[in-house]
């Protein structure tokens, strides 16, 4: 019987021999009858821990003749198979154990069992909420971090309706569904708003799984949930930043493109038309240099606000930039011309609320706007319209700011040739294509008194090129602070050079400062430096400003102010074609007036131009300025302009710009060089 027994069963000698052991047991060994009886021992198919267990056991129980143990079988190339051994035998007088039957049962799926409890009772003292209920939904049990979390102990919610932690906040709908995936399904889970002991509100991360028992009857419900209300408010603050702009809270670029694809979608179902207004300020940073970032950031917060009062509520306002923001108008009529002229009339509307004076701190500020406006229609990509809308709201500010314009395809063929040019001025910043010509001035004696630098680019393809289409394209994409910055040690480099020649001595350089140059906060130290580096004689070099760069006239005085005291001199460039007022002129330490070529070429022939020169040298004198004429071609000019007590001249008539070396080589034959 015991030889096909379902357990595992032997008997041993007195040394602890096997004289008998049955199927099951050799199976579990993996070995024959005959390599077992009468040849190895028991303890000898046992792991070490359980060899030491059995010699603790047999030194502690001698007296007993039975044995009640679990012991590990040890198997060659399996996991060591855990058994319950038993054995009832008597004692000899000697208190020997009589040989006798031991029986041993597999324990190998209680011990899967007993892990699994294990684990369970483990994970139920997890740090996640647990909450058991009967089918009724009565709970029956709660961990510890259930308590943690929702303030309850287990006493105070076992035999309640698990609705105890309701917070009223889902609706019935939302209870009702849930309810339904748990019976259809047979689990549930996603975020749910509960109350706290405390009636503070959470959110937690809530799974419901229902248990069955083996007729398919649920029988309990299991709710597993873990607080999720810090990690959602974090959560919140990343997508805010992520989506918004910090100074305004306005949302960014990113959400901008994801509302323009929204509309883009629903307009293709409605048929309704949108636009994109691309809107700039003018002249902010103006603001921002004179007054200080953080009255510039106080103006924007306020334009914003101002935006956002004008539009309707499913209209966006985003800030794209700087100074940049953009209204996306929803639901305009669906005939293009109706819908334009809806997002035309909001143009203007936002231009006129724009352009009233901003009240910041003790000061008030005019900041005008500049809008491009794209329309938006069906089968339009969200990518372009942007791009689309930033080069209409280029044309209005060429159009002379506080304007709006509507996109058209002729802007975008445009924008590839600036943008083609663009890298092409890249470069030569890059490859260093700059060369510095310098054009004589002479005085009444006509003896050469100085010189003005000018610019030329030698182009690699298209020779060279002059300033006059370079500085624009250099002023709008910023490369002018390096070309500026190049032209200013360059210039400087040269009257160093002219100091060592004897024909040279006391010659003056203009040089030209273009207005963003002169604007940055670091242009008076860097023309110090510039002179401290070459060690020239500061009264020789003179800055040819323009009567735009005066219309912050406070910022400007104080920098050419700083530059006078170092000995630098000023020239107004170009006079007369601007709106600079006397009052102006008066504020500013100014050397010398540069009558624009413009009035000296017509004077001849229109009298109009002939009284502006005469009054300009006229007020000059009377305000004791040096007056410059520009572009002098011919005699006839130069005499008119000698009549009227012009001080200093340049023109073809005396010398066009050229290459250093040829006007150092026309100084030693005697000047001024001929034209
Ligand atoms: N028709 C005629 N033109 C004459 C005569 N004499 C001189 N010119 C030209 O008149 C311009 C005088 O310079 P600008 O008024 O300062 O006007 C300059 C100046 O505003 C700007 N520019 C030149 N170089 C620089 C520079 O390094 N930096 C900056 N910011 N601007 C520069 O570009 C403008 C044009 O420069 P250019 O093409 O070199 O043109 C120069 C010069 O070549 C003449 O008798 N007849």
């Amino acid at each position: 019987m015991f030889q096909t027994a379902p357990f595992g069963s032997h008997c041993l000698a007195q040394d602890g021999s096997f004289t008998e052991i049955n199927d099951m047991e050799l199976s579990w060994l993996d070995r024959q009858r005959e390599d077992v009886v009468g040849r190895t021992s028991f303890r000898q198919f046992l792991t070490p821990a359980s060899q030491l267990k059995l010699d603790h056991y047999l030194a502690a129980h001698q007296r007993h003749g039975f044995i009640d143990l679990e012991l590990e079988l040890y198997r060659e190339g399996a996991e060591p198979l855990l058994v319950a051994v038993s054995f009832n035998g008597t004692l000899t007088d000697e208190g020997q154990r009589r040989p006798g039957r031991y029986v041993l049962f597999d324990l190998t799926a209680l011990q899967r069992e007993r892990t699994i409890q294990k684990y369970a009772a483990m994970s139920f003292e997890s740090a996640c909420g647990i909450c058991v209920t009967n089918a009724l939904g009565i709970i029956l049990r709660v961990n510890a971090a259930f308590t943690t979390l929702t303030g309850f102990t287990n006493d105070e919610v076992v035999g309640k309706n698990m609705a105890i932690l309701s917070s009223g906040l889902q609706s019935e709908q939302f209870y009702q569904a849930m309810w339904k995936a748990i019976e259809t399904r047979g689990y549930w889970q996603g975020e749910i708003r509960n109350r706290r002991k405390n009636g503070h509100l959470y959110t937690e991360w809530l799974s419901i799984a229902s248990v069955k028992n083996p007729e398919g009857l649920v029988t309990n419900y299991v709710g597993t949930f873990y607080d999720i209300t810090a990690a959602k408010a974090s959560q919140e603050e990343m997508h805010r930043l992520a989506f918004h702009d910090e100074l305004t809270h306005l949302p960014n670029r990113r959400l901008l493109q994801q509302h323009m694809e929204h509309t883009l979608a629903l307009n293709s179902r409605n048929g309704k038309l949108s636009a994109l207004l691309f809107i700039d300020l003018d002249h902010f940073k103006a603001i921002n240099d004179t007054r200080g970032h953080e009255a510039g950031d106080l103006l924007l917060i306020q334009a914003a606000r101002r935006m956002q009062t004008l539009v309707r509520e499913g209209d966006t306002v985003a800030r794209v930039g700087g100074d940049e923001f953009v209204v996306l108008l929803e639901g305009l009529d669906t005939a293009m011309n109706t819908a334009a002229a809806q997002a035309q009339l909001v143009g203007e509307k936002l231009l006129a609320m724009l352009a009233t004076p901003y009240a910041i701190r003790d000061f008030k500020f005019r900041c005008t706007a500049s809008i491009g406006i794209r329309m938006v229609s069906f089968g339009d990509h969200a990518s372009q319209l942007l791009t689309h809308a930033d080069l209409a709201m280029y044309e209005a500010k060429k159009n002379g700011r506080n304007s709006l314009r509507f996109f058209d395809p002729t802007m975008q063929a445009a924008a590839t040739v600036r943008a083609h040019a663009e890298q092409d001025l890249q470069r030569a910043v890059e490859n260093g294509e700059f060369e510095l010509f310098y054009q004589p001035q002479v005085d009444a004696q006509g003896k050469m008194v100085g010189a003005e630098a000018l610019l030329r680019w030698h182009h690699p393809e298209r020779g060279l090129v002059s300033p006059g289409e370079v500085i624009p394209l250099a002023e709008e994409t910023g490369l002018i602070i390096p070309i500026g910055n190049w032209v200013m040690k360059t210039a400087c480099a040269q009257l160093k050079r002219w100091a060592t020649l004897p024909e040279a001595q006391g010659l003056t350089m203009a040089v030209n400062v273009s207005a963003r140059q002169f604007a940055r906060e670091d242009f008076v130290n860097f023309v110090l430096k510039v002179l401290e580096d070459t060690q020239i004689d500061p009264t020789l070099l003179e800055l040819e400003v323009t009567e735009s760069m005066m219309l912050d006239i406070d910022t400007a005085a104080a920098k050419m102010q700083a530059l006078r005291t170092a000995g630098v001199r000023f020239s107004v460039d170009d006079f007369g074609t601007g709106y600079s007022s006397l009052a102006h002129l008066t504020r500013i330490p100014i050397a010398k007036l540069k009558i624009d070529q413009s009035f000296v070429q017509h004077m001849g022939d229109r009298q109009a131009d002939l009284v502006i020169v005469q009054t300009v040298i006229a007020m000059a004198h009377s305000l004791g300025l040096c007056v410059v004429a520009e572009g002098v071609e011919t005699p006839t000019q130069h005499q008119q302009l000698l009549n009227d007590g012009c001080n200093v001249f340049q023109g073809y008539l005396f010398g066009r710009p050229q290459p250093s070396g040829a006007l150092e080589r026309q100084l030693l034959q005697g000047n001024p060089p001929a034209g």
